[in-house]
C-alpha cells in the first residue's frame, strides 16, 4: 500500500550570497516564498509547518501563487529534498515528473531517450521494450526517431516525454506543471492518456495553474501560501477559495461535458 505522511515539516534555503542589507525583512510583493534575514545569512523558509496524510487512491492537485512552495513540497514528496524540521514519509515508488526533458540525452536517437526516460522513471527495460512502439506512434515522430535528440524542436521533445511519461505505471505520481507547455492540439491527445496514467497511479500529487487539468485528473486540492498550507478539501471548494470564484463558472459546455459536471449555481461556493 502506498502512502505519504509529512508532518511539521519545514524546508529552508539559507542563501549565501544574497546582498542582506538591501533585503526587506519580509517580502511585500504577492510572489515568492518568505525571506527571514535575522539569522547571519538570508533564509527562504520554502515550506513552514506543512503536516499531510496521502492514501492509495488520492489525488490531489497543488494550487497557489509563483513561489507559494508548490514545487519544493513535491521534491519533498519525491525524497529529493529532506525536511529541515520535521518529518516526512513516503511509502511507495516514486515517479517524479518535473520537467519533462530531464533524463533526456541530446546526442542519443529519440528510441534510445525513449529507453533511457522510462527506465529513469522506474520501468524495466523488458517493459519498455514493450511500449516503445505505442510510444513511437503517439509522438508521430516518425523517422525523426531514429535522428539525435538536439536536431528536435521543444514541442518535439515535450511530444517524445509525454509519450513516455504518460506509458509507466506508477505507484506514486508526482506531477509539477511542466506538462501545460505543450500545443493545445497535442495537449489534447495527450488528455486521455494522461487521464488513463492517473487511473493507473496508486497516488497522485500535481502542481498546475490550469483549472481544467486539476478538474480532469484530481478530486481534491492543497492551496499553498508563502509556504504553508492555507486550505485543504475538495478541488472545487479549494479552488473557489483559493480563485475567489466557482471555477465551473463560465466554463464551456463542452468541458463541463468531458467533466461530467453540473455548471455553477450562481451565488453558490464549493460543492
Ligand atoms: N533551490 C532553491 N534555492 C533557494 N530558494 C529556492 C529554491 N527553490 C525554491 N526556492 C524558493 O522557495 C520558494 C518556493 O518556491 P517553489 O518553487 O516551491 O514555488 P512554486 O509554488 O512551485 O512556484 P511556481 O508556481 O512559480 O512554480 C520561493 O520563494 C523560491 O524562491
Amino acid at each position: 500500500m502506498v502512502s505519504i505522511e509529512v508532518q511539521n515539516a519545514y524546508v529552508d534555503f539559507p542563501i549565501f550570497d544574497a546582498k542582506t542589507r538591501s533585503l526587506k525583512k519580509r517580502v511585500l510583493g504577492k510572489v515568492g516564498g518568505k525571506i527571514g534575514t535575522d539569522a547571519k545569512v538570508p533564509i527562504i523558509e520554502a515550506l513552514q509547518d506543512v503536516s499531510l496524510s496521502l492514501k492509495d487512491g488520492d489525488r490531489v492537485g497543488l494550487v497557489g501563487h509563483n513561489g507559494a512552495g508548490k514545487s519544493t513540497l513535491l521534491r519533498l514528496l519525491s525524497g529529493i529534498y529532506e525536511p529541515t524540521r520535521g518529518t516526512a514519509r513516503v511509502v511507495g515508488k516514486v515517479a517524479p515528473v518535473f520537467d519533462l526533458g530531464i533524463g533526456m540525452d541530446p546526442e542519443i536517437s529519440g528510441y534510445e531517450n525513449i529507453m533511457i526516460r522510462g527506465l529513469f522513471l522506474g520501468m524495466t527495460r523488458k517493459q519498455m521494450e514493450k511500449r516503445v512502439d505505442d510510444i513511437a506512434d503517439f509522438t508521430e515522430l516518425g523517422d525523426y526517431l531514429q535522428m539525435p535528440l538536439r536536431t528536435y524542436s521543444t514541442g518535439m521533445r515535450v511530444r517524445l516525454a509525454l509519450g513516455v511519461v504518460t506509458t509507466i505505471d506508477p505507484e506514486i505520481l508526482i506531477l509539477d506543471e511542466g506538462i501545460g507547455a505543450v500545443d493545445a492540439a497535442f495537449l489534447n491527445k495527450a488528455r486521455d492518456r494522461l487521464v488513463d496514467l492517473v487511473r493507473r497511479s496508486g497516488l497522485l500529487v500535481f502542481a498546475s495553474h490550469a483549472d481544467d487539468l486539476l478538474l480532469e485528473l484530481c478530486t481534491t486540492a492543497i492551496w499553498m501560501d508563502e509556504g504553508r498550507m492555507r486550505k485543504q478539501g475538495s478541488l472545487r471548494e479549494v479552488l473557489t477559495a483559493y480563485k475567489g470564484r466557482d471555477p465551473y463558472e463560465n466554463m464551456s459546455a463542452e468541458m463541463l461535458a468531458r467533466l461530467g459536471a453540473e455548471p455553477a449555481v450562481a451565488g453558490k461556493g464549493g460543492e
